[in-house]
């Protein structure tokens, strides 16, 4: 994080341009301050090159004792999403930088959760208890068994996609299981008549999977409020708890997604664990009102 937000008139924050895996995740300081980043400042943002984002973490001082931060996530549209693991490893690597700290505690939409450093630099994050019941994911009919519910797309007799296994992990995801390569799945034309379906009231993250070991599957996702991304976090705890849960894989397992693979563990505490690598990019300032940014050693926007 950069120190530099007291050299401006007090609206610009600082913030880090960073990535998970290729998920390109802006996190953004705002301890200290009551502002919050507006969902017009967040779509300015994203539709600028430089800037251009999957996910804004946006970093707020604590609202519960015992916590480092609550978290505020902003996708590219400027809606909010409760969870997401590439963009919590990059906050943690951003204040283990700033503070020389391994462990943190944070606060999310989806409730606490707990991450640390590891020695090797990987970044483990406990990303909570996965959720199945139809309501908590949510559908907006009843489904009794949500390993594989009645959801179809392509011809009516011969399906490109269907009877995907839904499950929340803070936030709704759907995935679809695939024999073929996921690459040879239009995600880009059935994403976002996927993700806007009307048995997902709250849209849904949806996601291809195949299945290549008992320990090992490949997934590509369709991010709800963003479109494909190179990585999805939860989209890979969703989609290993799946497969464990549909007996197609073991409890642990390599998830391999276009920007590379993240390890998750399904712990027998039913807690999800997801490791993986973040990195730091560039530093700037941005007015969380406007999306007006800079980067650091150059002037501050009028
Ligand atoms: N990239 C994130 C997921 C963001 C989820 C978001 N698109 C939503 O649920 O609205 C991750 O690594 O988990």
């Amino acid at each position: 994080m950069t120190e530099s937000a007291e050299t401006t008139d007090g609206r610009f924050v600082p913030f880090a341009r960073m990535n998970g895996l290729g998920n390109e995740i802006i996190v953004a300081d705002l301890r200290g301050s009551k502002a919050r980043i507006a969902a017009d400042a967040a779509r300015t943002l994203a539709a600028v090159d430089a800037t251009r984002f999957d996910q804004i973490m946006a970093i707020h001082d604590p609202l519960t004792p015992g916590t480092d931060a609550y978290i505020r996530i902003i996708n590219r549209d400027g809606s909010e999403a409760q969870a997401c693991g590439n963009g919590t490893r990059c906050v943690v690597q951003a204040l283990s930088a700033e503070t020389g700290r391994h462990d943190f505690t944070f606060e999310t939409r989806a409730g606490i959760l707990s991450a640390s450093e590891r020695p090797d630099g990987l970044i483990a994050v406990d990303m909570g208890i996965p959720h199945f019941a139809w309501n908590e994911i949510p559908l907006a009919e009843e489904f009794r068994d949500t390993r594989a519910i009645e959801l179809q797309i392509g011809p009516i007799d011969a399906p490109v996609l269907h009877s995907p296994s839904v499950a929340s992990m803070g936030n709704p995801h759907a995935i679809f299981w695939v024999d073929r390569d996921v690459w040879d799945y239009e995600l880009d034309r059935f994403g976002p008549i996927l993700e806007n379906h009307p048995i997902f009231p709250e849209r849904a993250n949806i996601s291809i999977a195949r299945v290549t070991g008992r320990d090992a599957l490949t997934l590509r996702t369709w991010e709800r409020g963003v479109g494909l991304t190179r990585a999805c976090g939860s989209a890979a705890c969703a989609a290993a708890i799946s497969a464990a849960r549909t007996r197609r894989t073991d409890r642990t397992v390599t998830v391999t997604v276009p920007g590379g693979d993240l390890l998750i563990e399904w712990r027998d505490d039913d807690h999800v664990m997801m490791t993986g690598p973040a990195e730091w990019e560039w530093s700037g300032r941005l007015d969380p009102a406007t999306g007006v940014f800079e980067r650091d050693g150059e002037p501050v926007p009028a």
